[in-house]
C-alpha cells in the first residue's frame, strides 16, 4: 500500500497559485483548474482524501495535523489491502475547486470565531462553492471544529454548506474546546491536549478506513 501526502499553507510544503480570468466567470467562481504545474490528480491513485483547515491561534492547526496522522495510521494498518490512499491537506487559502473535485472524501477543520467559522474557512466555501456545486454529491465529510466555550455555530453553517454540496456526513462533526474566553486567552497561541489529538486521529482513521473500504 502507497499513502502519498500532499500538502500546503503551513503544515508542510507550500504551492503556488495562479489565476486565469474568464470574462464570463470575473469573480473565478467557477474555476476548477488554477494550479500550474502537473496536475495533482494521478491516475493510479484509488482514493483521495482532502482535509482544509484554518487555525488563528494554533489549536485547528493542530487537529489538522491530528486528522492527516489519523489517516495515515489507518491506512498502514490495512497494510494488506491493495488499496491506496492520498491524502491532500491543505490550508483554506491555498484550497481550490481543483482539489475537492479529485476527493473522495472530505474533512474540514477550523475554530469558531465570533460565533461562525473562522473567515478564512468561510472565504474558502464562499470562493470554491459554485464550481463544485452539483459535482460532489454523496462523498463523505467529517466536521473538526474548536472554539473557546462554544463551536456550536461553526458547526452548524459548516455542515449547511456541506449539505448544499450533498455531501454525506460520516460522522456527528467533532467539536474541541480551548476553554479560553478572556483576551488573553483567546489571543494565547493554543496546545492540543492528548485527549483531543486522540479524537481527531480517530476522526481521521475513521474517514481513511471508510474510503479505503469503499463503505458505499
Ligand atoms: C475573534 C475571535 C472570536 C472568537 N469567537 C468565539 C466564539 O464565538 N465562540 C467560541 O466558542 N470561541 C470563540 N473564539 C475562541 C476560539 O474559537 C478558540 O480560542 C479556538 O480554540 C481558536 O482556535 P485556533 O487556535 O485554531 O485559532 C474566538 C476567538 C477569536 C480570536
Amino acid at each position: 500500500m502507497r499513502v502519498r501526502m500532499r500538502s500546503a499553507g503551513g503544515i508542510s510544503t507550500g504551492v503556488s497559485h495562479g489565476v486565469t480570468a474568464d470574462p464570463s466567470d470575473p469573480a473565478g467562481l467557477l474555476q476548477t483548474e488554477r494550479r500550474p504545474g502537473p496536475p495533482l490528480h494521478r491516475p493510479d491513485a484509488a482514493m483521495r482524501l482532502l482535509i482544509v483547515w484554518h487555525s488563528r491561534t494554533g489549536m485547528a492547526r493542530q487537529m489538522a495535523e491530528a486528522l492527516l496522522r489519523g489517516a495515515v495510521r489507518a491506512t498502514q494498518d490495512m497494510e494488506a489491502s491493495e488499496n491506496d490512499l492520498v491524502v491532500d491537506i491543505r490550508r483554506a487559502q491555498d484550497a481550490q475547486v481543483h482539489d475537492l473535485l479529485s476527493a473522495q472524501g472530505f474533512l474540514f477543520c477550523a475554530p469558531e470565531n465570533l460565533a461562525s467559522m473562522s473567515g478564512e474557512m468561510k472565504e474558502f466555501f464562499d470562493r470554491c462553492y459554485y464550481g463544485a456545486l452539483g459535482r460532489l454529491n454523496g462523498r463523505p465529510v467529517a466536521l473538526a471544529i474548536c472554539g473557546g466555550s462554544d463551536g456550536e455555530g461553526a458547526s452548524k453553517q459548516m455542515a449547511r454548506i456541506c449539505q448544499g454540496w450533498r455531501l454525506k456526513s460520516l460522522t456527528a462533526p467533532l467539536i474541541l474546546r480551548s476553554g479560553a474566553q478572556t483576551p488573553e486567552a483567546v489571543a494565547a497561541a493554543k496546545t492540543l491536549d492528548s485527549i483531543g489529538v486522540g479524537k481527531c486521529m480517530d476522526l481521521g482513521g475513521l474517514m481513511a478506513a471508510h474510503l479505503l473500504l469503499g463503505v458505499p
